[in-house]
């Protein structure tokens, strides 16, 4: 076991919500330091640093003309960022509000009540309840707690808070059609038929999971992180948070902070996109910082392949740009396994898998 992680068990802190509501914390524990560079920073003014918008009601209702405007817009996008903020996508704002006040009121129950939520690491729990990345593993601690239920193929009620249920249940089954939405649209950028992802990846077995984090304020925010950079394994994740922001995308070797309309969801692509598409589009890195001044609440929603789904560049692509595959093939449940194991500790799993 890390030595990070027994410190932890032996100051009896089992989690990052706890540790706060201390009344002696007044710096961050060695066991969390990490270091922000302030000049890795981009300006969010330089319009170099304009993070892309993509009005979703033009995908779903626009004329055809201004779906065709969309897809093109995409591929820039997809080529260049790897991530966008998705508006006018039809998730009502109050469910979306909802759903975070759920999460507010899962993570507000005493420590004893969250424990019975802890499943430990395997990729395909159903629920997992914990703080940092997976103690085993973390050399540095992550100033985070979070909060991941199963919800696709299976849906997995969770009964607490009360309403957790009913509005995890609305909220998934929205956001997928937002997600699927997306694929379709990526998909015909590639010169692709819309289904082709849906179908390859075998979506109507993907997985998708609510992935809840919980960040309380920071007394020295540049000297602790909530999640270090990464890049997700799966093919989109959509991101909501509260009133609070702190979600960093790279972007020409810089960290931008991604500030957005307030019912927007940030999308970002991920490994199994870019593996698809043979390196063409990217799964950007990002990470999440934290703050001095108030909790912040994300969700990430990451949308995935059928678990024994074996994913490999598309042949058609490689065929037309006269591509050797750049990846080796892999099916999900693996992948997401190496992701977990620990053995690319804040490196990218993608680079273990180039031919
Ligand atoms: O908190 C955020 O905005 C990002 C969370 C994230 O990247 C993740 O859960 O994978
Ligand atoms: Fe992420």
């Amino acid at each position: 076991m890390a030595a990070v992680a027994r410190a932890l068990e032996t100051s009896n802190v089992t989690s990052i919500k706890s540790l706060v509501e201390s009344p002696t914390l007044s710096s961050v524990p060695s066991a969390y330091a990490f270091n922000i560079n302030p000049n890795d920073e981009a300006d969010p003014n330089d319009p170099e640093f304009a993070i892309p918008i993509v009005d979703m009601s033009l995908l779903t209702s626009g004329s055809p003309d201004q779906r065709t405007q969309i897809v093109h817009d995409l591929v820039k996008i997809c080529e260049e960022w790897g991530f966008f903020i998705a508006i006018n996508h039809g998730v009502q704002e109050s469910l979306m509000k909802g759903m975070i006040e759920a999460y507010h009121g899962f993570f507000s129950l005493p420590d004893e009540e969250k424990e019975e939520f802890k499943f430990g690491n395997d990729v395909l729990e159903m629920f997992n309840y914990g703080t940092s990345y997976n103690l085993a593993l973390d050399k540095v601690l992550l100033w985070r707690d979070f909060f991941k239920v199963r919800t696709h193929p299976e849906f997995h009620s969770h009964y607490k808070p009360a309403s957790f249920s009913e509005i995890s249940l609305e909220f998934s089954k929205r956001s997928r059609e937002v997600a699927l939405e997306i694929t379709r649209a990526i998909s015909e950028s590639l010169g692709l038929q819309p289904d082709y992802i849906y179908n390859t990846m075998n979506m109507d077995r993907g997985l998708q999971m609510l992935a809840g984090n919980y960040y309380p304020p920071c007394p020295q925010p540049q000297n602790a992180i909530g999640i270090p950079h990464h890049t997700d394994p799966g093919l989109v994740t959509l991101v909501i948070q509260n009133e609070m922001n702190g979600l960093q995308v790279e972007h020409n070797g810089k960290w931008l902070t991604v500030n957005g309309p307030p019912n927007g969801f940030f999308v970002n692509l991920a490994d199994q996109m870019q593996i698809l598409t043979n390196g063409k589009y990217k799964s950007v890195m990002h990470r999440a910082t934290v703050n001095n001044k108030a909790t912040r609440i994300s969700i990430a929603i990451p949308h995935g392949p059928s678990i024994d789904t074996i994913i490999a560049p598309a042949p058609e692509l490689c065929e037309r740009e006269g591509q050797a595959p750049k990846y080796h093939a892999m099916n999900y449940k693996e992948y997401m396994q190496l992701v977990q194991s620990g053995k690319n500790y804040m490196k990218a799993t993608l680079d273990h898998i180039r031919a």
